[in-house]
C-alpha cells in the first residue's frame, strides 16, 4: 500500500474535560459530511478486551501497584486496540480517530507518574510498533477549568471521579505542562489548540488543520 492509500490517524489529548470527546465527535461528523469512512475510539479501550482493561485501570485497583505497572497495562489495551482496531482501519483507507493515545502515557505515566522515558519508549514500540498519528489535536486549558466541565459531566451522568481525575490541582496543572512540552518537542505531529473558546470556536479551527492537512491534498491527488 502507498502512503496515499493508508488513512490517516487523528488522535486528540489533553487533560480532564478539555473537550477531547466533543471535538472529536465534531470533526467525525464534519468529515462524514464530506464523504469520508471515519472510526471513532478512545484509549484506554476500543476493543472488548482492552475496555475490560479500562474499567480496572479506571478502578484504580491498579494503583497500588505503581505507575510502572499501570503503564504495562495501559500498553497492554493499546496492543489489542492497534491491532485489531486501528492498524485494520488505517489499511482499508479510513480515517480514525482516538480519544487519547501514547502521548497520554507519556504526560500521566511519564511526567507526572515519573516513569522514566526510556522505559516508556520500550512499552510504546512494543505496544504500537513504527505506527504514529499522523495528526494530534492537543486541547489546552487551565486545569481549574478542565475539571469544572469534568465535575459538571459528572453530575450530569451520575458517575462518580474516576482514579485520575480524584487527582490533585498540581498534578492536573503538570498534566498540562506536559502536554505542552510534547507539542514543543513534536511541532510537526502536534497542533494546540486553546480550548477554552467556546465549543464552535475550537470545532471550527479543528476543522481548519484538517482541511489543510488532509482534504486538500486529497482533492489534489484526486485531480
Ligand atoms: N468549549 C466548551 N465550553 C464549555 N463546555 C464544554 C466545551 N467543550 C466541552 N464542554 C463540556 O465539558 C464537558 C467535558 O467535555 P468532554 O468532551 O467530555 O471532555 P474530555 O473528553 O476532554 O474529558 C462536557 O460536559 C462538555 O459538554
Ligand atoms: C490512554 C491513557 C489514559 N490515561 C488516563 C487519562 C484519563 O484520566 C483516563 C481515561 O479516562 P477518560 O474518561 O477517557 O478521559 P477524560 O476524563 O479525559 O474524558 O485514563 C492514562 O493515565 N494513561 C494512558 O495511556
Amino acid at each position: 500500500m502507498t502512503e496515499a492509500e493508508r488513512g490517516r490517524f487523528i488522535t486528540f489529548e489533553g487533560g480532564e474535560g478539555v473537550g477531547k470527546s466533543t471535538q472529536l465527535d465534531r470533526l467525525a461528523a464534519h468529515l462524514r459530511a464530506c464523504g469520508l469512512e471515519v472510526v471513532t475510539t478512545r484509549e484506554p479501550g476500543g476493543t472488548p478486551k482492552a475496555e475490560a482493561l479500562r474499567k480496572v485501570l479506571l478502578s484504580g485497583r491498579i494503583a497500588p501497584l505503581g505507575p510502572l505497572a499501570e503503564a504495562a497495562l495501559f500498553a497492554a489495551a493499546r496492543i489489542d486496540h492497534v491491532d485489531k482496531l486501528i492498524a485494520p482501519a488505517l489499511a482499508r483507507g479510513v480515517f480514525v480517530l482516538c480519544d487519547r493515545f501514547t502521548d497520554s502515557t507519556r504526560a500521566y505515566q511519564g511526567a507526572r507518574g515519573g516513569v522514566d522515558p526510556q522505559t516508556l519508549a520500550l512499552l510504546e514500540q512494543a505496544a504500537v510498533g513504527d505506527l504514529r498519528p499522523d495528526l494530534t489535536i492537543i486541547l489546552d486549558l487551565p486545569h481549574e477549568q478542565g475539571m469544572a466541565r469534568a465535575a459538571k459531566r459528572r453530575a450530569a451522568t451520575g458517575l462518580r471521579a474516576d482514579r485520575f481525575e480524584a487527582e490533585d490541582a498540581a498534578f492536573h496543572e503538570g498534566l498540562r505542562r506536559a502536554f505542552l512540552a510534547i507539542a514543543e518537542q513534536e511541532p510537526e505531529r502536534c497542533c494546540v489548540i486553546e480550548a477554552s473558546q467556546p465549543l464552535e470556536e475550537t470545532a471550527r479551527a479543528i476543522r481548519q488543520i484538517v482541511n489543510a492537512r488532509f482534504l486538500e491534498t486529497q482533492a489534489a491527488a484526486a485531480q
